[in-house]
This record gives C-alpha cells, structure tokens and sequence, in this order.
C-alpha cells in the first residue's frame, strides 16, 4: 500500500520506518525542512535502537522518502497517518491540538479521492469527530475521506520493537470502509498474532489515555510506597518483588524514583485527569490528581535524601554530579526530564552541578544551557562532593565502583532510582544511600 505518515517526530520516523519494512510504499511529511534534509540523507534524528539501520534500508531501497510537501504526499497515498504533537496547552490541562488541526487543513483540500487520514496522536475524546468533519468539509472527495483513530502505544528507546511486535492494535472506525483499510495497513502485524481491537472513536481515544494514566497511576503508588519505606525504614525494592509475583499487580512499570517524565506520561495525565472532571467523574479526578501530586513533589523528595546523605553540610556550594539528564534511559529526549528537574533544583539551591549523560547531553544543552556537563563518566567524577544517580543508564549499573572510587575525594552516591546494587560499590569505599532502601 502506499502510506503517509505527517509529523516526523519520535512517533512518527520509527512509524514512517516501520510501515516500510511492513512492505508498503512511503512518504513522511514534516514541517521542519533540516529534519526531512537529514532523514532523506539516511541521517537519524533521534537516539533509538534500530533505527538509524531501518531507515538506511528503507531510504537505500527507495520504499522511504520524506518531504516537506504534502500536496505530494496527498497525491501519492491511500493512507495518511497523523503523529504530530499534542502539547499540553497553555492552562496546563488541556492538549493544544493546532498541530492535528494545522495537519489537516494542509492535507484535505488535496484529497480527491476515497482514502483514509488515520489518526495516530494522542488526544482528548471526541477529537476523532471534529477531525472528520473538518477533513471532509475541506476535501474535494468529502465524505469518502475516512477518518479511523489508532492511538500508538510504543515506548521511547524501544520505539521499532514496539511498532513492529505491538502488544496490541486499536482502531477507532465509524465505518466497514475505515475498518478494511485499517486491517489491510496492520495486516502484517495481525497475522503474526497481535491483537487488533476494533472500537468507536470515543473508546479508542478514552483506552489510550486511561493507559498512560494507568502507568502514571502505578509509578506514582510504588513512589509514595518508597516514602513509606523511607519513613519507616523498609527496603522499596523487596516490596516490588513481593508485590510484583502476584500477577494481578505485576512488577513491570513499578520501579522507585524520581518520578515519571518525558513528553507523553505527564501531559497524558494532566490531560485525562481534566477530562475526568469535565465529564463529571469527580472522585476519578481525585484519583488523578493525587498521583499527579505525588509525581510534582518527586524533586523535593530527591532533595531530602542529599540533604540526608551530605549529614548536615548544606547543599550550597557543594559540587555535585548528577547521572542522568535524559526522562529515561534509551533515549536522548529530555521534554519533562526528571533529571533535569532536579539539576535545576540543586543549582537554585546552590550547588556546583556538572551533569553526565551518555547520549543526552546535546539535547540537555538545549533545553538546560545554564549547566554544566560532561560526557565522560569517569572524569564526570573529578572533584565531586557528591554523585547523585538521576537516569538509571545501564552504563551506570556497570560502572566499575572500584576504578571510579579513586575521582572524588569521599565517595559518596546517592542512588534516586534504587538501581544500582549497593554491595560492590560499599567494598569499593562508597558511601551509598539508596531511595526508600534503608543504609547499612
Ligand atoms: N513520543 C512517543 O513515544 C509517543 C508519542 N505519542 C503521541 O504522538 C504524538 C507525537 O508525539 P512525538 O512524536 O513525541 O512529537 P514530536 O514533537 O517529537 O514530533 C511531532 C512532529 O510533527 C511535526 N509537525 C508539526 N506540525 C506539522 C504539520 N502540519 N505537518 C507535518 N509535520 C508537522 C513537527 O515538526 C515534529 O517533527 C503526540 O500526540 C504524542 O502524545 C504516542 C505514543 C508514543
Ligand atoms: O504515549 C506515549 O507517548 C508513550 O508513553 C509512555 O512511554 P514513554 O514516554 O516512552 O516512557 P515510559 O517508559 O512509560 O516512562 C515514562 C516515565 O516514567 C518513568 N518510570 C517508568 C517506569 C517505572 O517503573 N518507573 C518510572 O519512574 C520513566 O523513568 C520515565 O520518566 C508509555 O509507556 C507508552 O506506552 C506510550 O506509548
């Protein structure tokens, strides 16, 4: 088939990449003119596993191209998916949709004929509606343009895997048309066995922000379990190893820290949290908020454990390291970095903060520019008081304690995401706290 995929952002390249190797023919569209420039020459603009080698191929064998014009991506596909950004607006509650609505009114007045826009962003319910009546009001072909929303579920840093090997598919249709397009695109995916669920627009659009919200939900509960364990002196990590072998619960998205971030989990909350009280559930916006408080107060939590650990020294003018700048490890993304938030808080407090990051000190630069960094791990240490793990990197689970243990003058680690194994670094002569674990 011949597909579009509009907005080339970290859905939408791996998307773009995913749907060629699926065999069909495509055109991604973007605004951005150095994007597409770098994508046609093969380049990857994103940190992802896979990636740069899936679209090498594709753009090698001509099945992938990219473009800035999307007359030309109306006349060349059947197709068009739709993953351009919803930021959270400017209340702070709501998604700004101008990208998805901008999108649209560029791509209709050039559809002449029956296709489909399949919507991949994630939105507020009812958005589906108000995008098909837009999109066949200002398109020639009028209400033979479908409109099928299809939420995406994939994770940064395993964004090919996720695209190609879904746990499951989900597709908002109105009409048998809309629904064959949509088997006949995935049918690839489904024939190997994923799940597809075929719903109404409202539900489709409902499913993937309780989803996210739902992950938010269980992050923010095993972070006020750590307070507890903090409070009281019990171990975090065992209680997510007893709590996780029961399969109602599950271990999986339930690891201590410093709290959820990047561009999809706060503002997905946010979101579906405003929704819930403009739809009258009350008590589920309660919920909501509660645990969007939880996630808000993370940098102060983070905050009292250095206090902890620097035993009375004050935070101002103490050097410190901070592991991590990225919202997550895989990733070079730093929108609503954890990390960051933190960083920023130590350095309003006073302290020297130099940052390492092992593939995000680019993007962090940008967003941070009044930071320090530093991309060498062992020399990231030379000087400081302080080393307080943020991003729980594998290059940090790694790391040799030992060796490392020689850079600063006392060696001393607080570990905000309860990832490292403490006893190696304990023999090495580091003094290591570890969130919601107690010190030994
Ligand atoms: N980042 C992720 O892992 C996931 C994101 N989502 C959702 O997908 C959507 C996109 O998210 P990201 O890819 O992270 O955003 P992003 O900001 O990385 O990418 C959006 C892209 O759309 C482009 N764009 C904006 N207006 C355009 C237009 N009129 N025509 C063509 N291109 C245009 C921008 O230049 C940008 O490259 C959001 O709704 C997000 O919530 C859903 C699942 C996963
Ligand atoms: O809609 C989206 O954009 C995507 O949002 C999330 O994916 P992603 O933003 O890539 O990140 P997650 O892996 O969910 O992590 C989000 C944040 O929660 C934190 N987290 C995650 C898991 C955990 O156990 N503990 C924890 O603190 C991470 O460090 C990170 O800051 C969802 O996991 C995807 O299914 C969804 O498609």
């Amino acid at each position: 088939m011949r597909v579009s995929v509009i907005g080339c952002g970290h859905l939408g390249i791996p998307h773009a990449a995913a749907m060629a190797e699926l065999g069909h023919e495509v055109v991604g569209v973007d605004v951005d003119q150095a994007k597409v420039d770098r994508l046609n020459a093969g380049e990857c603009p994103i940190f992802e596993v896979g990636l740069p080698e899936l679209l090498a191929q594709h753009t090698a064998s001509g099945r992938l191209r990219f473009t800035t014009d999307i007359r030309e991506a109306a006349d060349f596909a059947d197709v068009h998916f739709i993953g351009v950004g919803t930021p959270i607006d400017a209340d702070g509650r709501s998604y700004d949709t101008a990208q998805i609505f901008g999108a649209i009114r560029q791509l209709a007045p050039h559809l002449k004929q029956a296709c489909t826009i399949v919507g991949k962003s994630t939105v507020t319910v009812g958005t589906t509606k108000q995008v098909t009546a837009l999109a066949q009001r200002l398109s020639p072909a009028g209400e033979s343009v479908e409109v099928v929303w299809n939420p995406e579920f994939l994770r940064e840093g395993h964004a090919v895997e996720d695209t190609l090997r879904p746990d499951r598919l989900i597709a908002g249709v109105t009409t048998a048309e809309g629904e064959k397009a949509i088997r006949a695109v995935y049918a690839k995916i489904t024939e190997a066995g994923v799940p597809i669920f075929v719903t109404d627009p409202q539900t489709a659009e409902l499913a993937k922000g309780a989803a996210n919200t739902f992950l938010g939900l269980k992050i923010s509960y095993i972070n006020a379990v750590a307070d507890m364990c903090e409070a009281a002196g019990g171990d975090v990590s065992q209680i997510v190893d007893i709590l996780g072998i029961d399969p109602r619960i599950g271990s999986g998205g339930m690891r201590p820290g410093i709290g959820y971030g990047g561009g999809c989990l706060p503002k997905d909350v946010r979101a579906f949290t405003a929704s819930a009280r403009q739809l009258g559930a009350e008590f589920a916006a309660a919920l909501l908020h509660a645990a969007e408080e939880i996630n808000e107060n993370r940098t102060t939590v983070a905050l009292g454990l250095i206090t902890r650990a620097l035993d009375a020294r004050p935070i101002k003018g103490t050097r410190i390291t901070v592991w991590g700048a990225a919202f997550k490890p895989g990733t070079n993304d730093v929108r609503e970095s954890p990390a960051l938030a933190l960083c920023q808080a130590l350095q309003q407090a006073g302290a020297v903060v130099t940052v390492h990051d092992p593939q995000a000190v680019s993007t962090a630069m940008v967003r941070n520019p009044e930071l320090d960094y530093n991309v060498d791990l062992a020399a990231s240490l030379d000087g400081a008081e302080l080393v307080v793990l943020a991003t729980e990197w594998p290059e940090y689970q790694q790391a040799d304690a030992y060796s490392l243990a020689d850079r600063p003058a006392n060696p001393l680690l607080v570990d905000c995401r309860t990832t490292l194994d403490p006893e190696p670094w304990r023999s090495a002569g580091w003094t290591i706290h570890q969130l919601g674990r107690p010190g030994k």
